[in-house]
């Protein structure tokens, strides 16, 4: 686990977007395109820098192929949507083609959008777009940029939910999330786990007593989700000084 602690807001957004455009370039360069895994909240506006030079003209955006860790169940015109945040603060800025971006379907109800998306996956998998563990038999997402709620809670998995120990299903749907909207679809953890390469994104001091716990915690800690992040691939935390001030 590898630890990148800011002072600067500036360096913290920098040191995120060269992370990010080196795994693309990594995987574009090896393989052809690259499968990267969004969050909503925070994680869109931590990730500016990559509109700007040197990345936004080193990465090979039409190689990139977009996910969502999980999504609300809501219009993507919705202010809600995980979808409409990124797609206005990212991804309508730069060259990804829109069949590349795979946004749920949101006329669907909760369980039929995780269905569908799971679906999805499993055909894409399939075909090779998405890469499969030959350690767990999940999908094996090349990059997966992961927010932080000051719970603890990490895609829309929330602490002391029974969702958290789902082990079958790719995507899972909550009805009763804790944190508005209620309905969601979310990756389950034995996804996030097969990932090649994780970043736990957090900024702010709000999330400083989770991060403590989830760093620093004593194993008489309750679990926390974001402690539960354990890909098989490589994980790297980038906090800044706020999300950084209790460890
Ligand atoms: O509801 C959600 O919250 C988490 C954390 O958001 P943040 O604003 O505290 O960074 C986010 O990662 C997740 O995708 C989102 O649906």
């Amino acid at each position: 686990m590898w630890l990148w602690r800011s002072s600067k807001k500036r360096s913290f957004a920098v040191s995120l977007a060269k992370y990010v455009a080196d795994i693309s370039n990594k995987f574009t360069s090896e393989r052809g395109a690259v499968t990267v895994c969004l969050s909503g909240g925070s994680l869109i506006s931590n990730l500016r820098k990559l509109l700007e030079p040197p990345y936004v003209d080193s990465i090979e955006w039409s190689k990139w192929h977009v996910f969502w860790l999980d999504e609300r169940v809501v219009p993507k015109t919705h202010e809600d949507s995980n979808y409409k945040l990124a797609y206005d603060g990212l991804l309508s800025k730069v060259p990804v083609p829109s069949c590349n971006v795979y946004a749920i379907n949101d006329t669907l109800s909760a369980e039929g959008a995780a269905d569908d998306y799971e679906t999805r996956l499993r055909q894409l998998v399939k075909n090779g777009i998405i890469a499969s563990s030959s350690v767990t038999g999940f999908p094996k997402f090349d990059l997966m940029l992961l927010g932080m709620g000051p719970d603890g809670h990490v895609a829309s998995l929330f602490p002391g939910h029974p969702l958290v120990k789902e082990n079958k299903r790719w995507v899972t749907f909550i009805k009763d999330s804790p944190k508005p909207p209620p309905e969601r679809i979310t990756f389950t953890f034995p996804v996030i786990n097969s990932t090649a390469y994780a970043a736990l994104v957090v900024t702010g001091a709000a999330e400083s007593v989770a991060v403590h716990s989830a760093l620093r915690g004593t194993q008489n800690s309750p679990k926390l989700p974001v402690a539960m992040v354990s890909p098989e691939g490589e994980l790297k935390w980038f906090l800044d000084r706020d999300a950084a001030s209790k460890l």
